[in-house]
């Protein structure tokens, strides 16, 4: 069978992170973060860091990319990508993992800073949309 991370262009995935990276708005942490997510379409949509002179505020990098996600027709993400201010990959946060999981499932591949992994390593056990299923 085919590795599904062998279908996915990562070093442009990258790029499309450390693009998005350099239009960060991050004048409290200095700290800009990209972010690039291929959808199942076929398209690519990323997110930069959105800071707020109320600091708790502030989104991430992976925040604006759902927002961009849903205003260009939504889909489910198939690999993602995320990179410091050096171009370096970068965990999600937790809370991120979950928007990740949401738009993704287990299946999203991720880039980590220890290689591509399925989001099931990236947020074990994880709560998502069928433990709001009935249940018997
Ligand atoms: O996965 C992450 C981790 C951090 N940040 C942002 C939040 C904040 O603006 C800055 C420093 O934490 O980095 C992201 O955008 N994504
Ligand atoms: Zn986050």
């Amino acid at each position: 069978m085919t590795d599904p991370a062998a279908t996915v262009d990562w070093d442009a995935l990258r790029a499309a992170a450390r693009e998005a990276m350099s239009t960060a708005y991050a004048p409290y942490s200095r700290f800009p973060v990209g972010a690039a997510a291929l959808v199942d379409d076929g398209r690519v949509v990323v997110g930069c860091n959105v800071e707020n002179a109320s600091y708790g505020v502030g989104l991430c990098a992976e925040c604006s990319l759902i927002g961009a996600l849903h205003g260009s027709g939504g889909g489910r993400l198939v690999a993602f990508a995320c990179v410091d201010g050096h171009g370096n990959a970068l965990m999600p946060c937790g809370r991120c993992r979950q928007l990740l999981w949401e738009h993704g499932g287990a299946a999203l591949l991720v880039d980590t800073v220890s290689g591509i992994k399925p989001m099931t390593e990236v947020l074990p056990d994880a709560f998502g949309p069928d433990d709001l299923l009935e249940r018997a």
